[in-house]
């Protein structure tokens, strides 16, 4: 019998609303100690509240978020928690150095630490650039080192993929693996279901404030299987003898092709065969992680950002 991770993250029943909007309504998940929780939705889904009521950074209307808690043996306190949230926080001003050592200093880490981070997130070479003219993905590399300032095993990270291209995010994600292998824990923000997958141990699908699916993406992705759509002489025929043979929720599509999940070319075959039918088309239905995503929200709340905007810089640790 396996033991259950003690929680690194525990949200109950956390409502949040501002006026008459409700941003966030009856959000409940788990993160245990050492997994990659991420937290999809479209713009305006409320992600980045649940984070900020997470932190301690906003007072949720109704339930509870929080960090580790007795018993679980998860470090808490200013060191534990690592964030980045949206906007960045970082001073436009300030070249990438002078902007981690403000963090360091207020955090009591060394300026080694500092050059040790610009070199992990690979801005070494324009450390001594000012921020202003970082692209957004060089924003998110240099807010991630202020969020990796105290080595905290617990990270809460809003957007980090944002601005960065394919090789910069499979850097992160091999980062991020590593940090969970070592017993760390990550809950991270996406828009996409196609961003989240290949991080992610569990999912939590926020639509319009709300939960609309929570769990593996195995699961998540068995519940979307690809499909074969096929065209035959006789489709009514050729649906009895699938459903015959224990294909029975094969859906007829508007454009007259039978879709057939979790089948073999070479098992329609043999239905074909049995039911005296010519197999007259097959072809094969891949549904899109982002497809996915699609049927399960209703799209987004907000207009979209276009790329990160500069404010007051955001408190890297967290005491609570
Ligand atoms: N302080 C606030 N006052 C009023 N409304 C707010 C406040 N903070 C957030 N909202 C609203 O709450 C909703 C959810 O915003 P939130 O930033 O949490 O969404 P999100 O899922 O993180 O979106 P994005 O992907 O664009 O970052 C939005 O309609 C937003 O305008």
């Amino acid at each position: 019998m396996s033991r259950a991770r003690p929680l690194a993250f525990a949200v109950t029943g956390l409502s949040k609303s501002f006026g008459v909007e409700t941003p966030v309504r009856d959000v409940s998940f788990v993160v245990p100690a050492g997994t990659v929780a991420v937290l999809v939705g479209p713009p305006g889904a409320g992600k980045t509240t649940v984070l900020r009521m997470l932190l301690g950074l906003l007072t949720p209307t109704s339930g509870t978020a929080n960090i580790g808690g007795p018993g679980s043996g998860v470090q808490r306190g200013r060191q534990a928690v690592g964030s980045m949230l949206t906007p960045r926080g970082l001073h436009p001003a300030r070249t990438a150095r002078d902007q981690l050592r403000v963090f360091a200093a207020a955090a009591g880490v060394s300026d080694d630490r500092v050059d040790e981070l610009l070199t992990l997130v690979r801005l070494d070479a324009v450390a001594d650039q000012r921020i202003l003219g970082f692209t957004p993905g060089m924003q998110t590399r240099l807010a991630l080192a202020v969020a990796l300032l105290g080595e905290p095993p617990l990270l809460v990270l809003d957007d980090p993929t944002l601005g960065l291209d394919g090789a910069e995010t499979a850097w992160l994600y091999d980062y991020l693996r590593t940090h969970t292998r070592r017993g760390g824990t990550v809950l991270l923000t996406t828009r996409t279901l196609s961003a989240a997958l290949p991080v992610a141990d569990e999912l939590i699908v926020l639509d319009h404030g709300a939960i609309a699916y929570q769990g593996s993406p195995a699961r998540l992705r068995r519940s979307h299987p690809d499909r074969l759509l096929v065209k035959s002489s006789s489709q009514i025929a050729f649906a009895t003898a699938l459903a015959a043979q224990g294909f029975t929720d094969a859906v007829m599509r508007p454009d007259g092709r039978l879709a057939v999940a979790e089948a073999s070319v070479a098992q329609l075959e043999a239905a074909a065969a049995a039911a005296q039918v010519q197999l007259t088309e097959v072809t094969a239905e891949h549904i899109h992680p982002d497809q996915v995503l699609a049927t399960l929200t209703r799209g987004p709340a907000t207009p979209a950002y276009a790329a990160p905007s500069y404010s007051a810089p955001a408190a890297y640790g967290m005491s609570r």
